[in-house]
């Protein structure tokens, strides 16, 4: 079932376009998130859907009722919306205690005190906070803040959670425990969840579905492994490259040679089976550190690869490789004890490659790359 529907949306802010044409289908219990960097309008968009934001262009349906029309003008209220909301700022009244906190969102709906005692410690219990309740905001640590502000959020029973970066208030350790509870509670609640942020890690490993957002437009919106192995576009896979999640780039020229198209890197020549593909000049072709494996022989559709350098991080080891000129990383569960300048050669899994038209961005579909090492390997 449909939780929201988003057309056309127009947004803009002091003569800025801030949204732009945003098209969305989320569906009951998604867990989707908006990802991209800072000022492309995360945040705009998911005031927009609170009904805080007014669209200038476009509607917005909640349920299959429509709540806003901006070309109508018509707005919902956001109390009316069956939304909650959580900022990344926890903001808590410092007067109330825990319990007067997360209560204070049933207030408007006038229910007995017995019930709203049982509303408020079954959404402290479900935080794992019920010891909290008597306490001041002023009492309690970052991550017991945020919990208190994701209690009070989820006491009200709403269809649909808004959070915006709730964790990046937190230190490292607490942001990977709230991690987990936020994906419990989503299992737990089935609420739909719409999360903002710009941590690839948090995205990836959170949503059922991220959207990608540039400059007031949503580029992809995938399943998080489809977006990690296939990025629509350069720029979307830079970004999911960035932040610790390498990815290899390697530039390389279209030539016809022996009735094929040949990219030729300075790794490489890897055939190309596409129709069209001639036309091309330059292409990028992407792979992973995972994608990459390496041998202390030669062997069929290995290429020459100098160690620069290794970086061990516990379960992994990151080798920094030099490719015919190109660097490279690759990376290896467990222990590499490369020394540098060490040989090695390197299998690069072409079935995992990504290939892009450097003067448009986009990715090229139905490539079926062919490995020959006769066709220009180094050697
Ligand atoms: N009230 C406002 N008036 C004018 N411009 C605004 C206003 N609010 C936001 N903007 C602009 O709109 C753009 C989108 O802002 P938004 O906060 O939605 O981005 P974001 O992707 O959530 O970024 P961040 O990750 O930094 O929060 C930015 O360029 C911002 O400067």
């Amino acid at each position: 079932m449909t939780a929201i529907e988003l057309k056309d949306i127009q947004v803009r802010l002091q003569q800025k376009q801030v949204l732009d044409g945003i098209d969305l289908t989320i569906e009951q219990g998604d867990f989707i998130t908006f990802l991209g960097p800072s000022g492309c309008g995360k945040t705009t968009l998911l005031r927009t859907i609170a009904g805080l934001q007014r669209a200038d262009g476009g509607t917005i349906r909640i349920g299959g009722r429509e709540v806003a029309n901006g070309d109508t003008d018509y707005h919902m209220e956001p109390s009316k919306r069956g939304l909650s909301l959580v900022f990344q700022s926890y903001a808590l009244w410092p007067h109330m205690t825990v319990f007067e906190n997360v209560a204070f969102g049933l207030q408007v709906r006038r229910l007995a005190k017995a019930d709203v005692k049982r509303s408020v410690q079954n959404a402290l219990e479900k935080m794992r906070i019920p010891e909290l309740s008597g306490r001041y905001p002023g009492e309690l640590s970052g991550g017991q803040q945020q919990r208190v502000a994701i209690a009070r959020a989820i006491v009200t029973q709403p269809d649909i959670l808004l959070l915006d970066e709730p964790l990046s208030n937190l230190d490292a350790k607490l942001r990977v425990e709230m991690r987990a509870e936020l994906k419990r509670l989503h299992q737990e609640l089935n609420t739909t969840i719409i999360y903002v942020t710009h941590d690839q890690h948090e995205a990836l490993s959170l949503s059922t579905r991220v959207a990608v957002f540039f400059g007031g437009r949503i580029v992809q919106t995938d399943k998080p492994r489809q977006l990690y192995k296939h990025p629509r576009t350069l720029q979307v896979a830079d970004f999911i490259g960035s932040g610790g999640l390498h990815t290899n780039r390697l530039e390389g020229v279209i030539a016809l040679e022996s009735g094929r198209a040949w990219l030729k890197t300075p790794v490489a020549a890897i055939a190309l089976e596409e129709a069209g593909l001639a036309a091309l000049r330059e292409v990028v072709l992407t792979i992973k550190p995972e994608d990459i494996r390496l041998y202390d022989r030669q062997g069929p559709d290995r290429v020459t690869a100098e160690v620069e350098a290794v970086f061990p991080s516990g379960a992994e080891t990151l080798v920094q490789l030099n490719a015919g000129g190109a660097a490279m990383m690759a990376r290896v569960i467990g222990d590499a004890d490369y020394e540098p300048g060490a040989v090695l050669y390197a299998d690069l899994r072409k079935e995992q490659m990504n290939f892009y038209d450097k003067r448009t961005g986009m990715r090229l579909e139905n490539v079926a790359p062919i490995i020959e090492p006769t066709g220009g390997y180094a050697s």
